[in-house]
């Protein structure tokens, strides 16, 4: 019988700093009872009813305020001091003698609660400062620590500190996560994309340039035909990309709001960010670095496009193209031609 290496052991076994494992431990065992409340579905009640709606003016689900309270309710003693929460509009005091500042957004994916498609918690840690502006107020380059759990067939962790990216899978018979991969690397070649395509009228000229491209298959400047992708839940498709390549898209557009985009630096786009560029691939915000990023409020919203480097860095070019080059008639980009 092969010994399966346990979240915990792997975490000591490392060397990652002692108190970081310690809360990444703890924000995995809230996990694992949040995989098992979503496995019993609303056998209780409905886990994706609407009970109110958060700074963002997003609508709250009973699930995003279940996993808020139990993710919350772990931090006590694991070394927080400030935490920020999609759910939460300010940021929580919890010890003042921590030393860390962790951003959550406990569940990811809202909108699939009720539909049995996959939802995730992703979240990024930092070394706590005085106030919490100058916690999470900083580059995304500053990040200890990143992760996310995706709650779908299987119930997974992806985790970096900085040393690569590691897998680990729960067992639900034990309840505990196994590593099945402690250098989990980005293909650099894939044909999927992911955007909501319901958009389109409402992108800028690069993205629909970009879009076009890939539409136009093996005869249009990238020279090979796309699938697309779009499960309108982060996490899910963060995961596909880590396992087999591509790219994801949600830029900014013309709706009122979505100036830009839907996503948030703090406590989505950062930690994806840092797990994708550890994991050799790359995350901007169409043009630049997200980890060179800092956001400019606990809720702010960014442009964002990650996953096989050479793909992301394609739409940046595109940003910098003169404006005449990236209309969508501007057939064969020569200077991409692969
Ligand atoms: O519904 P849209 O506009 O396609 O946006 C889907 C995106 O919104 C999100 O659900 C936002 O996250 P939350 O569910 O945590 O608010 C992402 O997971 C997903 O990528
Ligand atoms: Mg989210
Ligand atoms: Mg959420």
């Amino acid at each position: 019988m092969t010994h399966i290496t346990s979240l915990h052991e792997h975490l000591l076994l490392t060397g990652a700093d002692p108190v970081v494992a310690g809360l990444i431990g703890a924000l995995g065992g809230v996990a694992v009872e949040v995989s098992r409340l979503i496995a019993r579905g609303g056998l209780s009640s409905s886990l994706g009813a609407a009970v109110g709606r958060n700074s963002d003016g997003d609508g709250q689900k009973a699930l995003d305020m279940i996993a808020d309270d139990a993710f919350a309710a772990c931090l006590p003693g694991t070394g927080v001091r400030w935490l920020v929460s999609e759910e939460r509009e300010g940021v929580t005091e919890i010890d003042p003698s921590g030393t860390l500042a962790l951003a959550i957004d406990p569940l990811d994916g809202s909108s699939n609660i009720d539909v049995n498609v996959s939802i995730g918690t992703i979240f990024s840690i930092r070394a706590a400062q005085a106030s919490p502006e100058e916690s999470f107020l900083a580059p995304a380059d500053g990040q200890l620590a990143a992760g996310y759990v995706i709650y779908g067939p299987q119930t997974a962790l992806l985790l970096t500190w900085g040393a690569g990216v590691s897998h680990y899978v729960l067992d639900p018979g034990t309840g505990r996560f196994g590593l099945v991969n402690d250098r989990v690397r980005v293909p650099p070649r894939a044909s999927e994309f992911a955007i909501n395509a319901s958009n389109f009228r409402h992108w800028s000229k690069p993205v629909r340039a970009y879009v076009d491209d890939c539409l136009s298959g093996a005869a249009g400047p990238l020279g090979r035909d796309y699938n697309m992708r779009w499960i309108a839940s982060l996490v899910a498709e963060t995961h596909r990309i880590l396992m087999r390549g591509g790219i994801f898209l949600y830029p900014a557009d013309a709706r009122p709001g979505y100036q830009h985009g839907r996503l948030r630096l703090v406590y989505e786009c950062a930690p994806i960010a840092f797990l994708m560029e550890q994991a050799g691939g790359r995350a901007t915000d169409g043009a630049d670095p997200i980890l060179s990023r800092a956001a400019s409020g606990l809720h702010a919203r960014t442009p964002f496009v990650f996953g096989s480097a050479e793909k992301v860095a394609r739409v940046a070019a595109y940003h910098d193209l003169p404006e005449a080059e990236i209309s969508p008639l501007f057939g064969i980009r020569g200077l991409f031609k692969t």
